[in-house]
């Protein structure tokens, strides 16, 4: 038996009148990530991180912001995607953890949404896919609300 750990960052600017889509659901919010995809930092995070412990390349790598495919494309298609490309590998998936640098809203009350809505997709237990999200206490982009980052780190099992 073989265990990789992987990890995965990704930050996008917040912008006025946008759709704010963040761990798969959409957040009542007066801003939204400026985006090729559907910016959803947190999957994106995730994506990163699955990708690295399976010795894969990254996001941008498989779906190029540049391709018109994955214009405005929501962000679980491409966690399903990514899912497929490590089961082909052998690959499954042990935990997950994550945190979000988010000044604004307060989203403590929709993580076990986003954990219930991402395990799915991946086919792992809601217990090993955590979500924690800390203010910055308005220091730097997020903390100014200019942006949101998002972290995650995996562990994958190769049986
Ligand atoms: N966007 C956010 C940020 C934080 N939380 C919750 O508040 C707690 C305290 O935040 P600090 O920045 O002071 O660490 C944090 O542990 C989260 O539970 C949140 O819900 N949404
Ligand atoms: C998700 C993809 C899809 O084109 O585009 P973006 O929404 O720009 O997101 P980012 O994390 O900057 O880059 C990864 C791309 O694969």
């Amino acid at each position: 038996m073989k265990i990789k750990t992987g990890l995965g960052i990704d930050v996008h600017r917040l912008e006025p009148g946008l759709d704010f889509w963040l761990g798969g659901i959409k957040l009542q919010h007066d801003k939204g990530c400026v985006a090729h995809s559907d910016g959803d930092v947190l999957i994106h995070a995730i994506c990163d991180a699955l990708l690295g412990a399976a010795g894969l390349d990254d996001i941008g790598t498989y779906f190029p912001d540049t391709d018109p495919a994955y214009k405005g494309i929501d962000s679980k298609i491409l966690l399903k995607k990514v899912v497929e490309m490590l089961e082909r590998k052998c690959f499954s998936v042990g935990n997950i953890d994550c945190v979000i640098c988010l000044q604004r809203p307060k989203i403590k009350m929709r993580t076990l949404e986003m954990r219930e809505c991402l395990a799915e997709i991946i086919g792992i237990d809601v217990d090993d896919l955590t979500i924690k999200a800390t203010t910055t206490e308005q220091l730097g982009f997020e903390g100014r609300e200019e942006g949101v980052s998002a972290y995650a780190t995996v562990l994958l099992i190769k049986l």
